[in-house]
């Protein structure tokens, strides 16, 4: 009740949340058996949201939610941070590989992995054993987010110098560019540029994690269709 009393705003935006919601379900009901208890592995740069979104795609399939870098971190008793200060990036990447390796062991699971999990060829072994999907997110909006909640819990956007918002943009220009073909070997991919276009946007700063959250299960459907010959 006391929602409805709210602005014209207010209560377009709870309609919105609500029908978002209502075709998040619909969609995971309509792949659910296709999917046949296959684990869904997200990948993308840093702060694409892989963590944001796997939570909400967790949800409405009935899976349970992994975060690979929480994984590392719950197995070493430290943090990603501490990881890489205290003992460097390849050992970080070791816990990270053994942490998918279990992982894929498992059914039924959404997870979130490191923006760097898909450099190496190992872990792809891993996550083909289930679908892997690609949040595709401009590099401008990534170095925006990454600025906002600052570079604590991600060590390789420390060192830069200039402004939060440059530093971000220029580390994560060169980590894009040594990425982009491994990113390019996921089942589907969620661009938020194509995205933005067909919705009539001007930018990605109104995709809302739910909004993305549906446009990945789309793209799973498609995949499940095109690559796989079902017919959902
Ligand atoms: N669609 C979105 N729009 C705006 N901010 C977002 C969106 N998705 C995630 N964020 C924010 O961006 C930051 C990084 O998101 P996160 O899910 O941790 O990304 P990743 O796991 O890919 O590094 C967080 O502060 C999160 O709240
Ligand atoms: O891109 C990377 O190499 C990394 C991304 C981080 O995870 P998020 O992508 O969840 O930020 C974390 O694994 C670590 O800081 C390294
Ligand atoms: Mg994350």
């Amino acid at each position: 009740m006391l929602l409805l009393v709210g602005s014209t705003l207010d209560t377009e935006s709870l309609w919105s949340s609500f029908d978002n919601g209502l075709m998040l379900k619909d969609k995971s009901q309509e792949i659910a058996s296709f999917l046949d208890g296959r684990c869904i592995y997200l990948v993308g740069m840093m702060g694409s949201g892989k963590t944001t979104v796997g939570r909400i795609l967790a949800d409405v399939l009935g899976y349970c939610f992994r975060d690979s870098d929480k994984l590392v971190e719950q197995a070493c008793g430290k943090s990603v941070a501490e990881l890489f200060q205290l003992y460097g990036e390849g050992y970080f990447r070791e816990k990270e590989s053994e942490a998918l390796r279990t992982l894929s062991l498992m059914h039924r699971l959404v997870v979130s992995t490191g923006g760097g999990a898909v450099v190496r060829p190992i872990n792809w072994k891993y996550m083909r054993r289930g679908i892997t999907v690609y949040i595709d997110v401009p590099l401008e909006a990534l170095a925006k987010r990454i600025s906002a909640v600052g570079t604590a819990s991600r060590p390789l956007l420390h060192h830069e110098s200039g402004d939060a918002y440059t530093k971000a943009l220029t580390r994560l220009s060169t980590l894009f560019e040594e990425r982009a073909d491994d990113y390019a070997n996921a089942n589907a991919r969620v661009s938020l540029e194509n995205m933005a276009a067909k919705m009539g946007h001007r930018d990605v700063s109104n995709l809302t994690p739910s909004i993305i959250a549906i446009e990945a299960l789309e793209q799973i459907e498609y995949y499940l269709k095109q690559k796989e010959g079902t017919n959902l």
